[in-house]
Protein backbone atom coordinates (compact mmCIF):
# COMPACT_ATOMS: atom_id res chain seq x y z
CA UNK A 1 0.00 0.00 0.00
CA UNK A 2 1.16 3.61 -1.08
CA UNK A 3 1.34 6.07 1.14
CA UNK A 4 -0.68 8.82 0.97
CA UNK A 5 -0.38 11.41 3.65
CA UNK A 6 2.79 11.46 5.55
CA UNK A 7 3.45 14.20 8.72
CA UNK A 8 6.88 14.56 9.74
CA UNK A 9 7.67 16.81 13.04
CA UNK A 10 4.28 18.84 12.15
CA UNK A 11 3.44 21.54 14.02
CA UNK A 12 -0.38 23.12 12.98
CA UNK A 13 -1.97 25.72 14.52
CA UNK A 14 -3.92 29.24 13.90
CA UNK A 15 -1.87 32.15 14.46
CA UNK A 16 1.43 30.58 15.06
CA UNK A 17 0.05 29.02 17.84
CA UNK A 18 0.32 25.01 17.43
CA UNK A 19 -2.29 23.30 17.99
CA UNK A 20 -0.74 19.78 17.29
CA UNK A 21 2.91 19.57 17.81
CA UNK A 22 5.47 17.66 16.49
CA UNK A 23 3.41 15.01 14.91
CA UNK A 24 4.57 11.96 12.84
CA UNK A 25 1.67 9.94 11.10
CA UNK A 26 0.63 7.86 8.18
CA UNK A 27 -1.89 7.50 6.37
CA UNK A 28 -1.76 4.94 3.87
CA UNK A 29 -4.28 4.18 0.70
CA UNK A 30 -7.18 2.75 0.85
CA UNK A 31 -6.83 3.10 4.81
CA UNK A 32 -10.28 3.93 6.65
CA UNK A 33 -8.88 5.94 9.76
CA UNK A 34 -10.87 7.12 13.10
CA UNK A 35 -9.02 10.67 14.19
CA UNK A 36 -10.13 10.21 18.03
CA UNK A 37 -9.53 12.83 20.82
CA UNK A 38 -11.78 15.03 23.15
CA UNK A 39 -13.68 17.90 22.43
CA UNK A 40 -11.04 20.68 21.75
CA UNK A 41 -8.01 17.65 20.95
CA UNK A 42 -7.91 18.99 17.79
CA UNK A 43 -9.02 17.01 15.41
CA UNK A 44 -10.83 19.73 12.91
CA UNK A 45 -7.93 21.50 13.45
CA UNK A 46 -6.43 18.47 11.67
CA UNK A 47 -8.80 17.86 9.46
CA UNK A 48 -8.53 21.10 8.15
CA UNK A 49 -4.58 20.99 7.89
CA UNK A 50 -5.00 18.36 5.22
CA UNK A 51 -7.06 19.86 2.71
CA UNK A 52 -4.87 23.09 3.29
CA UNK A 53 -7.22 25.34 5.21
CA UNK A 54 -5.33 25.68 8.48
CA UNK A 55 -1.23 26.23 7.80
CA UNK A 56 1.14 24.77 8.49
CA UNK A 57 3.88 26.28 10.76
CA UNK A 58 6.37 24.11 11.17
CA UNK A 59 8.04 20.50 9.91
CA UNK A 60 6.04 18.75 6.71
CA UNK A 61 2.64 17.15 5.86
CA UNK A 62 2.51 15.92 2.70
CA UNK A 63 -0.92 14.83 0.99
CA UNK A 64 -0.83 12.80 -2.27
CA UNK A 65 2.31 14.00 -3.24
CA UNK A 66 1.72 17.71 -2.39
CA UNK A 67 3.97 19.66 0.50
CA UNK A 68 1.97 21.62 1.85
CA UNK A 69 4.00 24.15 3.72
CA UNK A 70 5.09 25.28 0.03
CA UNK A 71 1.94 25.02 -1.16
CA UNK A 72 0.16 28.32 -3.48
CA UNK A 73 -2.93 29.15 -3.19
CA UNK A 74 -3.24 28.18 -7.14
CA UNK A 75 -2.52 24.67 -5.99
CA UNK A 76 -5.31 24.43 -3.45
CA UNK A 77 -7.89 23.37 -5.88
CA UNK A 78 -6.07 21.17 -7.27
CA UNK A 79 -5.40 19.71 -4.11
CA UNK A 80 -9.38 19.85 -3.06
CA UNK A 81 -10.50 18.32 -6.35
CA UNK A 82 -9.01 14.83 -5.07
CA UNK A 83 -10.37 15.26 -1.56
CA UNK A 84 -13.74 15.04 -0.35
CA UNK A 85 -15.10 16.77 2.64
CA UNK A 86 -17.97 16.37 5.01
CA UNK A 87 -18.55 19.10 7.35
CA UNK A 88 -20.29 18.72 10.43
CA UNK A 89 -22.94 21.79 9.17
CA UNK A 90 -23.32 19.90 6.19
CA UNK A 91 -22.98 23.09 3.78
CA UNK A 92 -25.10 22.32 1.08
CA UNK A 93 -26.15 25.06 -1.31
CA UNK A 94 -29.44 26.04 0.03
CA UNK A 95 -31.02 27.51 -3.73
CA UNK A 96 -30.30 23.77 -5.25
CA UNK A 97 -32.67 20.68 -5.03
CA UNK A 98 -30.35 17.74 -3.66
CA UNK A 99 -30.16 15.79 -6.84
CA UNK A 100 -27.81 19.02 -8.16
CA UNK A 101 -25.84 19.73 -4.99
CA UNK A 102 -24.75 16.08 -5.44
CA UNK A 103 -24.15 16.69 -8.75
CA UNK A 104 -21.80 19.08 -8.41
CA UNK A 105 -18.59 17.81 -7.86
CA UNK A 106 -19.06 16.04 -10.96
CA UNK A 107 -20.24 19.28 -12.87
CA UNK A 108 -17.37 20.81 -11.75
CA UNK A 109 -15.10 17.89 -13.02
CA UNK A 110 -16.35 18.68 -16.86
CA UNK A 111 -18.29 15.16 -16.71
CA UNK A 112 -21.63 15.77 -18.81
CA UNK A 113 -25.45 16.29 -17.31
CA UNK A 114 -26.90 12.96 -18.01
CA UNK A 115 -23.74 10.95 -17.00
CA UNK A 116 -23.50 13.72 -13.55
CA UNK A 117 -27.03 13.19 -12.99
CA UNK A 118 -27.59 8.77 -13.38
CA UNK A 119 -24.58 8.74 -10.69
CA UNK A 120 -26.64 11.34 -8.68
CA UNK A 121 -29.22 9.28 -8.65
CA UNK A 122 -27.74 6.03 -7.92
CA UNK A 123 -25.84 7.37 -4.79
CA UNK A 124 -29.29 8.62 -3.50
CA UNK A 125 -30.66 5.68 -3.30
CA UNK A 126 -28.24 3.84 -1.67
CA UNK A 127 -29.12 6.58 1.15
CA UNK A 128 -32.62 5.88 0.58
CA UNK A 129 -33.44 9.73 -0.47
CA UNK A 130 -34.84 8.55 -3.93
CA UNK A 131 -37.90 10.38 -3.13
CA UNK A 132 -36.60 13.71 -2.05
CA UNK A 133 -34.21 14.75 -5.15
CA UNK A 134 -35.95 17.72 -5.86
CA UNK A 135 -36.66 18.99 -2.47
CA UNK A 136 -34.14 21.94 -0.75
CA UNK A 137 -31.84 21.06 1.94
CA UNK A 138 -33.76 22.93 4.46
CA UNK A 139 -36.82 20.74 3.39
CA UNK A 140 -34.65 17.75 4.86
CA UNK A 141 -33.99 16.80 8.03
CA UNK A 142 -30.39 16.93 9.30
CA UNK A 143 -30.09 13.25 9.24
CA UNK A 144 -30.85 14.01 5.39
CA UNK A 145 -29.04 16.45 4.45
CA UNK A 146 -25.84 14.67 6.05
CA UNK A 147 -26.55 11.62 4.03
CA UNK A 148 -26.67 14.38 0.94
CA UNK A 149 -24.05 15.93 1.75
CA UNK A 150 -21.75 12.53 2.11
CA UNK A 151 -23.22 11.16 -1.21
CA UNK A 152 -21.96 14.54 -2.75
CA UNK A 153 -18.13 14.15 -1.14
CA UNK A 154 -18.48 10.79 -2.33
CA UNK A 155 -19.48 10.87 -6.44
CA UNK A 156 -16.38 12.25 -7.88
CA UNK A 157 -14.39 9.42 -6.69
CA UNK A 158 -11.98 11.74 -4.30
CA UNK A 159 -8.49 9.46 -3.20
CA UNK A 160 -9.54 10.59 0.36
CA UNK A 161 -12.45 11.76 1.81
CA UNK A 162 -12.22 13.67 5.27
CA UNK A 163 -15.46 13.56 7.30
CA UNK A 164 -15.54 16.04 10.21
CA UNK A 165 -18.28 14.36 13.15
CA UNK A 166 -20.29 12.91 10.04
CA UNK A 167 -23.05 11.19 12.28
CA UNK A 168 -22.51 12.99 15.22
CA UNK A 169 -26.69 14.21 16.44
CA UNK A 170 -27.92 11.84 13.68
CA UNK A 171 -30.11 9.09 14.36
CA UNK A 172 -29.55 5.65 14.44
CA UNK A 173 -31.25 5.08 11.28
CA UNK A 174 -28.87 7.93 9.18
CA UNK A 175 -26.18 7.00 11.16
CA UNK A 176 -26.40 3.49 9.97
CA UNK A 177 -26.75 4.68 6.50
CA UNK A 178 -23.97 6.97 6.38
CA UNK A 179 -21.54 4.89 7.60
CA UNK A 180 -22.44 1.84 4.99
CA UNK A 181 -21.65 4.96 2.38
CA UNK A 182 -18.35 5.20 3.94
CA UNK A 183 -17.64 1.71 3.84
CA UNK A 184 -18.93 1.30 0.17
CA UNK A 185 -16.76 4.20 -1.09
CA UNK A 186 -13.69 2.23 0.88
CA UNK A 187 -14.72 -1.57 -0.75
CA UNK A 188 -15.71 -0.78 -3.71
CA UNK A 189 -14.12 2.11 -4.98
CA UNK A 190 -11.03 2.01 -2.75
CA UNK A 191 -11.11 5.78 -1.80
CA UNK A 192 -9.44 6.15 1.97
CA UNK A 193 -11.35 7.16 4.54
CA UNK A 194 -10.16 9.65 7.49
CA UNK A 195 -13.21 10.25 10.21
CA UNK A 196 -13.14 12.48 13.23
CA UNK A 197 -14.82 10.97 15.88
CA UNK A 198 -15.29 11.66 19.66
CA UNK A 199 -15.14 7.71 19.84
CA UNK A 200 -15.03 4.71 18.16
CA UNK A 201 -18.03 3.06 17.23
CA UNK A 202 -19.48 -0.01 19.02
CA UNK A 203 -19.78 -2.32 16.33
CA UNK A 204 -18.04 -1.97 12.71
CA UNK A 205 -17.93 -4.52 10.22
CA UNK A 206 -14.53 -3.15 8.81
CA UNK A 207 -11.08 -3.06 9.70
CA UNK A 208 -9.98 0.45 10.60
CA UNK A 209 -6.86 2.22 11.76
CA UNK A 210 -7.12 4.86 15.25
CA UNK A 211 -5.20 7.86 15.03
CA UNK A 212 -5.63 9.31 18.78
CA UNK A 213 -5.14 13.38 19.73
CA UNK A 214 -3.99 13.79 23.01
CA UNK A 215 -2.84 17.32 24.42
CA UNK A 216 -0.97 17.97 21.37
CA UNK A 217 0.21 14.88 20.81
CA UNK A 218 -0.85 12.72 17.81
CA UNK A 219 -0.69 8.83 18.89
CA UNK A 220 -1.04 5.83 15.90
CA UNK A 221 -2.88 3.73 18.02
CA UNK A 222 -3.05 0.80 14.90
N1 LIG B 1 -9.91 29.61 14.17
C1 LIG B 1 -9.30 29.35 15.33
N2 LIG B 1 -8.44 30.25 15.88
C2 LIG B 1 -7.79 29.99 17.04
N3 LIG B 1 -7.92 28.83 17.74
C3 LIG B 1 -8.76 27.90 17.25
C4 LIG B 1 -9.49 28.11 16.04
N4 LIG B 1 -10.23 26.99 15.78
C5 LIG B 1 -9.97 26.14 16.82
N5 LIG B 1 -9.10 26.68 17.69
C6 LIG B 1 -8.58 26.04 18.93
O1 LIG B 1 -7.93 24.83 18.56
C7 LIG B 1 -8.17 23.81 19.54
C8 LIG B 1 -8.64 22.56 18.83
O2 LIG B 1 -9.90 22.79 18.25
P1 LIG B 1 -10.57 21.76 17.24
O3 LIG B 1 -11.83 22.38 16.76
O4 LIG B 1 -9.58 21.33 16.24
O5 LIG B 1 -10.89 20.53 18.24
P2 LIG B 1 -11.82 19.28 18.03
O6 LIG B 1 -11.09 18.10 18.57
O7 LIG B 1 -12.28 19.17 16.60
O8 LIG B 1 -13.05 19.63 18.96
P3 LIG B 1 -14.63 19.24 18.86
O9 LIG B 1 -14.68 17.74 19.08
O10 LIG B 1 -15.23 20.00 20.00
O11 LIG B 1 -15.14 19.65 17.51
C9 LIG B 1 -9.17 24.40 20.53
O12 LIG B 1 -8.46 24.76 21.69
C10 LIG B 1 -9.72 25.62 19.83
O13 LIG B 1 -10.01 26.62 20.75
Amino acid sequence: MGVLVEAKSLYVGYKNEPIIRNANFKIYTKDFVFLTGVSGSGKTTIIKSLYGEVPVLKGSLNVGGIELNKIRKSKLSYLRKYLGVVFQDYKLIPEWTILKNVMLPMLIAGIDKKTAEEEAMKLLNKVKLSHKLDKFPAELSGGEQQRAAIARAIIHDPVMILADEPISGLDEYSANLVMELFIMANREKDITIMIASHSLPQTFNINYRQIHLEKGQVYELS
